[in-house]
């Protein structure tokens, strides 16, 4: 296993280039499932995800294949194989998306219910409401969903839960959709950027989905989808990320390939926090284009809501509670969306951030600089948030169990280092930890000696002059 050694306080300049979006190339991946012919697409980012979705297709009879270009190329040579096992699907959310083309295409499908990241509740019901009304018979038995269906015929379908609507789960209908007999309709379907990547796929194999970016889908069904060539959309979350680092490290960022008008919200939110950000078309967002972040004026503290698009994702709340833990004030966070997503909170308190949970959000009282320490990433976003953490703080970071991060950001440390990061990737192994963090007895703690000096050294503003007594083991 790797770990991060992050040294703090380097100011990110320069420029780099946003990759393509996992969250839309993941549920792509799936859909090609559903098409005659070869699928190629293109800005495919290199990630474990990646890797784990073409295990899984392949394992559904697809060929997989990435050229010396880049491109990946898609294919079905074996129809039979409707299996998804545990062991595949339990490393990432998005191959559930494989379950809706497999009964549209080939009528029957057995998926283990997925894993992902641990980030709160996430349940599938709303997928398997979707697409029972869509004619599927569905069982859920030891871990597997199986369902079968002799036909999908179009419904109209409700998508809405309790935190609104399902993105993976808005993917599964609609592709299946696409191929049923008559009209279907999805109503609070998810609005996501990675949704509409999804649909504008199908539309070019020769679906009818009209609706797409909003609520409402009015999908068509036809007989067959000819597989095209695509290109996946930028990664907005990635994009984020790489700003609110820029924020953290008082930095001037250029950031390359980036549709503003999928991040508007973080945009407005960081603009709010203090952090000038321009861009290179202002009138044409929806445009691919160079964005500059910089950092002219101290920041402020603001509340921000994770919510369903267009609001802040959820999968950018980890670093922006990061960025708001080291500016000075008041700031509460709050997820709308995965209410219980916050187990980086308690590795940013590590490093002295100062946070208190209430029900779905954190209060922060920004603190002027974090401190170094050993922290462990718990997900992929909050691996994100700590790196961000390391970045701007003072001293070394050691962030451990860091495969959280590849499965979602390529490269993320080469990027960062190109725009003058100091991070390391080593073997999580006791002599790559740095002196300052030192294991002791094979524990990650500051060595006895510093932790005396912690406890006498000058800066206490304390009449007594009383020493501790050193124990045996000093
Ligand atoms: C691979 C992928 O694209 N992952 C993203 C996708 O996950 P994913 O598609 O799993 O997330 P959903 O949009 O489905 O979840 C949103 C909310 O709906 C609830 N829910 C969901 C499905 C369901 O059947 N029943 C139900 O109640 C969930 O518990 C959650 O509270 O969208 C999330 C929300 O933007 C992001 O954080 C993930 O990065
Ligand atoms: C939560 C995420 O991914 P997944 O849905 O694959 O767990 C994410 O991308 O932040």
């Amino acid at each position: 296993m790797d770990m991060f050694i992050v040294r703090g306080g380097e100011r990110l300049s320069g420029s780099v280039t946003v990759s393509g979006a996992k969250n839309s190339a993941l549920p792509l991946m799936a859909a090609a499932l559903a098409c005659e012919g070869e699928t190629t697409l293109s800005s495919i980012p290199n990630l474990v995800d990646v890797t784990t979705q073409s295990r899984v297709l392949g394992s559904l009879g697809m060929d997989v294949q990435r050229d010396e270009s880049g491109l990946l190329h898609l294919k079905t040579v074996d129809e039979s194989a409707c299996i998804a096992d545990y062991d595949l699907v339990r490393r990432m959310r998005a191959s559930v998306c494989v379950l809706g083309p497999l009964l549209a295409k080939r009528r029957m499908a057995c998926v283990s219910l997925p894993g992902g990241c641990n980030i709160g509740d996430r349940p599938i019901d709303l997928h398997l409401k979707g697409l029972a009304a869509l004619g599927a018979q569905i069982r859920v038995d030891r871990g597997y969903v199986i369902a079968r269906a002799d036909r999908l015929r179009g419904a109209n379908i409700f998508l809405g839960g309790a935190f609104g609507s399902t993105v993976t789960g808005t993917c599964n209908v609609m592709i299946a959709a696409t191929l049923a007999e008559g009209t279907t309709t999805i109503e609070s379907a998810a609005c996501e950027p990675e949704v509409v990547d999804v649909g504008n796929f199908l539309n070019a194999c020769g679906a009818r989905i009209e609706g797409l970016g909003t609520p409402f889908l009015k999908i068509e069904g036809v007989e067959r989808l000819q597989a095209v060539e695509h290109e996946v959309i930028p990664d907005r979350i990635e994009a984020a990320t790489l700003m609110i680092a820029a924020a953290m490290t008082g930095g001037d960022v250029q950031l390359n390939e980036v549709r503003p008008d999928h991040i508007t919200a973080v945009m407005e939110k960081l603009r709010e926090i203090g952090v000038t950000i321009q861009l290179e078309y202002p009138q044409q967002p929806e445009r691919r284009q160079s964005v500059w972040v910089k950092v002219t004026q101290p920041l402020k503290s603001v509340d921000c809501i994770a919510l369903p698009y267009p609001g802040i994702p959820t999968d950018v709340q980890a670093q922006l509670m990061s960025l708001l833990a080291c500016v000075p004030g008041i700031s509460i966070v709050t997820d709308k969306v995965f209410p219980d997503r916050f187990m980086h909170a308690s590795e940013l308190a590590r490093m002295g951030a100062k946070i208190r949970r209430e029900s779905a959000s954190a209060i922060l009282n920004g603190v002027s600089r974090l401190s170094g320490a050993c922290v462990m990433a718990s997900d992929l976003r909050a691996s994100a948030a700590l790196v961000l953490a390391g970045l701007a703080a003072e001293g070394e970071t050691v962030i451990r169990r860091i495969y959280h991060l590849d499965r979602g950001y390529e490269c993320l440390e080469e990027k960062l280092i190109a725009l003058g990061a100091n991070v390391q990737r080593v073997k999580d192994e006791p002599e790559n930890m740095p002196e300052s963090l030192k294991l002791t007895d094979g524990e990650e703690r500051p060595t006895y000696s510093e932790l005396l000096d912690a406890l006498t050294g000058p800066h206490w503003n304390l009449n007594s002059s009383e020493k501790p007594t050193p124990s045996a083991e000093g």
